[in-house]
């Protein structure tokens, strides 16, 4: 089995959940007193608002906004529609108004659907302020609005769906001022001991745009697809998977704004499911325009596919950018985030690194830990996974997105165990109770609810009904089949017709007059039939193709704790079974194997049942929603790294570049060439410079004031051939290894190698041999892959290669570099860019860039540009400008200037001052880099620099790629 995060699947494992909000508390005192901004507010985004607005004539919009007092909670039985509908992941059954908060102008109401989420959130109430942003879904009226549709939309309930856009500006303020106040419970805001609020701010889409996200992509591309349904088998009648595409990012875009207009700094931004999964890319533009940046994770309540599966969805790539958007990403369990890791490395390109969460108080630890038991290879949960492990070793694998990494994590959802056991109390189920067990006294009762979906598996599981009354014939006429199935939110026609055939077959087959096996109601249950089902069940049998997680299967071991304590037979394709290791577990294609555990459950002792029932009680009573939920809450806090999270590298201010540049007498430009200047491509060789980048050194160059490097890693002869006609270029090839000054140039005429100074001349380079033996070890190896053999540096490339099967050899080449070479001979073995480089111990960029600001002290503006590890070497090197009192820096001489000038200063005085500084990381404002600006891709490197020159872009073809394109060109 999977591991699962320890806290909640391991017998004699006792997490609860106030440990857990323990040491939530514990991590944000730690952030606190590292100088991380909290505000103590978590932000909630869900496809729905859990609440139902309906407009009513009551009074005018302007009065609105006073509440009246809240009337109990419904009390008579029969009268609230289960919960159950509530399979996390599954679609929002919009339930009817129930008694409800009457308001001036609009009647709110719960809606139902997604219960075991909205129980968890609001759970976090007890330590949090909440805030739920969800969609308002179709606007009800009980006014008459008299549209051309009025009559279609009416829903026989006095109420009608109105077109949101009839709904007045008025109205929708109306809306939000009267949420604001609103308790779902009916119970006063804040249940008892709790020190948070809950507000809930309604997100406006056009009909077309929600219902175009909601019916369209979501439920016609997005839901088949991660229940591994392929298109064709399930919705033939749309033109393509990508028929919806434009709905679901302007409804990404609409939520991404709504969250942002109220975003607080300090705010937790957790975003659930998969109609959101645009939201935390969408949510870090809008807030990284205005140059700040949220905390944001993301939790996908239904499966994530194989990656085999996922690369078939058109939009693959937008949706894997939309939802590294996250700083973490959550799945149900561990194998859904296995193939989102997967996915990532396979379509996108990206590798996966690990990272350590931030270390808790000493005084903390010990209710930290949890005992023995393996932990899982990629997340471990908890924060520390043994008794002698410590702090700094708790690891989260993460997906690395040019520098800014995205945690990867596996947390299951539970339900509100206690609300249910309440539930089943309730006075209305026992008469029903007691008319089931009359309606089918001595007989056995197999009971089944599911939604009437494709993926629920229901014809598969009548199919195995008749096989357990085929292979095992003493079950005819002594056991029924009650199976219930609920109307889905897309209608399917064709499985209702199968369904219902096969209903008939197997009851002409194996009923009489007086007998009948499978009762088949097709109907939404109320909460006390829906438990009365549940507790008169001798055998449940839910076995869905795919399921996110399934909470029904949780109720039904709640259920039957006051009744017969049976037991389960569940599919092993659902996110839960991995916790269920209790319940009898099923494939449920394979028919014969589900009438065998049928048999095995209906047969089985009341000893073994209930063994079997304590043990899932308890993994369903311990880990429940208000623990997932505080489980998110901390995992979130354990990825902000103290050091910028709360405050990304801001944007390289344009204007102020351009402001110090002119002001500057004298100016230094330091230009790493690959992913800087011009962006990464498969093949080295293809890499070259865009004109734009050619015009722009060319104009750079050309003024007496500049200095402009290229400080590369590629070797002489690509720079000289690529680069070498620009005057008065200055370059450093191979990390720093050799250098040509700008002063040494000849006007343009082909350079000659005796230009170059070579710093490794005096190294010992035996090293290349051995490294390049092992280079060719892993080349023979690894398909796709080869060596770039360069002067005095060696680097081994696995981009063309299977992307896992290439990094899991690089990684293996590394250690064996690492344990086996450097140790003994002068070198640094590097990470690059799906490569492997190994140079000189003695050289590196930084060591060249100290070297040409020594060179030139009178330097008053430096641009220092790069995108891999490597330059952070040059970022490093100009961080160490320790001010004088006088206000100026000065810098020694560096190594690669005393060997070879013995006479040369020990150290100079600069001219420069550190805001006239602009060290640039390319990526995303997210990454860590010691540069203090950045911006995202190589083409905006360039177009800062025609800037200063007084010029823009011509084309942004060569070097802003549209990433679809890319591949045909060569480009990633
Ligand atoms: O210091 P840099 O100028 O950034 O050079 C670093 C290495 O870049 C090259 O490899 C990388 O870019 C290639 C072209 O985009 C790409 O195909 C490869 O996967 C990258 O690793 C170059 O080949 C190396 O020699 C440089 O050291």
């Amino acid at each position: 089995m999977d591991t699962f995060n320890e806290p909640y699947t391991r017998a004699g494992d006792d997490i609860s959940l106030d440990a857990v909000r323990e040491q939530v508390r514990a991590l944000e005192e730690v952030h606190k007193a590292n100088g991380v901004q909290l505000s103590g507010r978590i932000i909630h985004v869900c496809h729905y608002l859990p609440v139902l607005p309906t407009l009513t004539s009551n009074t005018s919009p302007a009065a609105a906004g006073v509440l009246s007092p809240p009337p109990s909670p419904p009390t008579v039985p029969g009268d609230v529609p289960a919960s159950p509908t509530s399979e996390s992941g599954d679609e929002a059954e919009a339930g009817r108004p129930q008694p409800s908060v009457q308001s001036k102008r609009w009647k709110l109401a719960p809606r139902y659907g997604h219960a075991a989420m909205i129980s968890g959130v609001r759970s976090l109430s007890a330590t949090h302020d909440q805030l739920i942003v969800g969609w308002t879904g179709d606007i009800l009226s009980s006014l008459s609005v008299g549209t051309a549709s009025a009559e279609e939309n009416d829903l026989g309930t006095g109420e009608q769906c109105i077109p949101s856009h009839l709904v007045s500006e008025a109205d929708r303020e109306a809306l939000e001022a009267e949420l604001v106040g609103y308790d779902e419970d009916g119970q006063g805001q804040g249940i008892e001991g709790n020190k948070g609020n809950i507000e809930y701010v309604p997100v406006w889409l056009e009909d077309k745009v929600g219902h175009g996200h909601y019916d369209g992509y979501c439920k016609t591309t997005l839901w088949p697809l991660f229940h591994y349904l392929l298109w064709q088998d399930v919705a033939t009648e749309y033109a393509s998977a990508d028929a919806h595409w434009v709905h679901y990012e302007q409804a990404n875009q609409a939520f991404a704004e709504r969250i942002a207009s109220v975003l607080k700094p300090g705010d937790l931004v957790w975003v659930h499911d998969y109609h959101l999964l645009l939201v935390p890319k969408l949510l870090r533009g809008v807030v990284g325009e205005r140059g700040t940046d949220v905390i944001i994770g993301l939790f996908v309540h239904t499966p994530f596919p194989s990656s085999e599966v996922f690369r078939c969805l058109p939009r693959r790539k937008e949706i894997l950018e939309g939802m590294l958007g996250s700083n973490l990403v959550c799945f149900q369990t561990y194998s859904y985030s296995r193939h989102f890791t997967s996915t990532c490395v396979r379509v996108c390109g990206y590798e996966t690194t690990s990272r350590t969460a931030p270390a808790l108080p000493s005084n903390t630890s010990s209710v930290l830990s949890t005992s023995g038991g393996t932990t899982s290879s990629l997340v471990p949960l908890t924060l520390s996974t043994s008794k002698s492990s410590s702090n700094s070793e708790n690891k989260y694998i993460g997906i690395d997105v040019q520098g800014h990494v995205v945690a990867v994590s596996h947390c299951p959802v539970g339900i509100d165990a206690e609300r249910v056991a309440r539930d089943t109390l309730r006075p209305g189920i026992q008469p029903k109770l007691e008319a089931l067990k009359a309606l089918y006294a001595d007989k056995k009762i197999i009971v089944g609810r599911d939604k009437l979906d494709v993926v629920k598996g229901v014809l598969h599981k009548l199919r195995a009904f008749e096989k357990l009354l085929q292979d095992y014939p003493e079950w005819q006429g002594e056991v029924v089949l009650i199976q219930v199935t609920s109307p889905a939110l897309s209608d399917s026609p064709k499985l209702e017709r199968q369904v219902s055939e096969l209903v008939s077959h197997i009851n002409g087959e194996y009923g009489s007059l007086d007998f009948i096996p499978v009762h088949h109601y097709h109907q939404t249950l109320k909460k006390d039939e829906f438990y009365a089902l549940l507790s008169v069940a001798d055998l449940g049998v839910i076995t869905p193709l795919r399921d996110g997680m399934n909470t029904t299967s949780m109720e039904f071991v709640i259920a039957q704790e006051r009744t017969k304590r049976s037991p389960l037979v569940l599919s092993e394709f659902m996110g839960i079974s991995q916790h269920m290791g209790d319940a009898l577990q099923v494939n449920p294609w394979n028919l014969g194997d589900v009438a065998a555990a049928m048999n095995t459950g209906l047969l089985m002792s009341s000893a073994s049942k209930a063994a079997r029932h304590a043990a899932l009680h308890k993994v369903v009573t311990t880990h429940t929603s208000h623990t997932w939920a505080a489980v998110l809450v901390k995992m979130l806090l354990s990825q902000i790294n103290g050091q910028s999270h709360a405050k990304g590298t801001p944007y390289l201010p344009k204007e102020s570049l351009k402001e110090k540049y002119n002001k500057a007498g004298k100016r230094l430009f330091l230009f790493d060439y690959d992913g800087t200047l011009t962006p990464i491509v498969k093949t080295p060789s293809m890499a070259v410079p865009s004109l734009d980048a050619l015009s722009a050194l060319a104009k750079l160059t050309s003024d007496p004031k500049n200095i402009v490097y290229i400080v590369s890693g590629r070797d002489q002869e690509f720079l000289e051939m690529h680069l070498g006609h620009i005057k008065h270029l200055g370059m450093s090839a191979e990390h720093g290894g050799f250098i040509r000054d700008p002063s040494n140039g000849n006007n343009g005429a082909i350079i000659k190698e005796e230009q170059w100074v070579n710093f490794t001349e005096q190294l010992d380079m035996e090293w290349m041999e051995e490294v390049a033996e092992i280079f060719r070890y892993y080349t023979e190896r690894t398909t796709g892959s080869h060596i770039e053999i360069k002067k005095s540096s060696i680097t081994w490339h696995y981009r063309a290669s299977d992307p896992e099967w290439g990094l899991f050899q690089c990684r293996q080449c590394q250690d064996l570099l690492e344990n086996n070479l450097a140790h003994k001979r002068p070198i640094e073995v590097l990470v690059g860019k799906k490569n492997l480089e190994v140079r000189p111990l003695a050289v590196n960029k930084g060591e060249i860039v100290k070297r040409i600001v020594y060179m030139n002290p009178d330097a008053e503006f430096i641009f220092c540009a790069g995108d891999d590890k490597t330059d952070e070497d040059m970022f490093r090197a100009l961080h160490v400008f320790p001010p004088t009192p006088s206000g100026k820096a000065t810098l020694e001489a560096p190594l690669s200037v005393t060997l070879v000038d013995k006479s040369a200063p020990l150290e100079v005085q600069l001219a420069i001052g550190p805001d006239a500084i602009f060290t640039t990381s390319v990526g995303p404002s997210s990454k860590r880099t010691l540069a203090s600006w950045h911006v995202t891709a190589p083409y905006e490197v360039v177009d800062h620099m025609l800037h200063l020159v007084g010029e823009t872009s011509r084309s942004r073809t060569v070097d802003g790629l549209d990433a679809e394109d890319a591949p045909a060109k060569g480009y990633l």
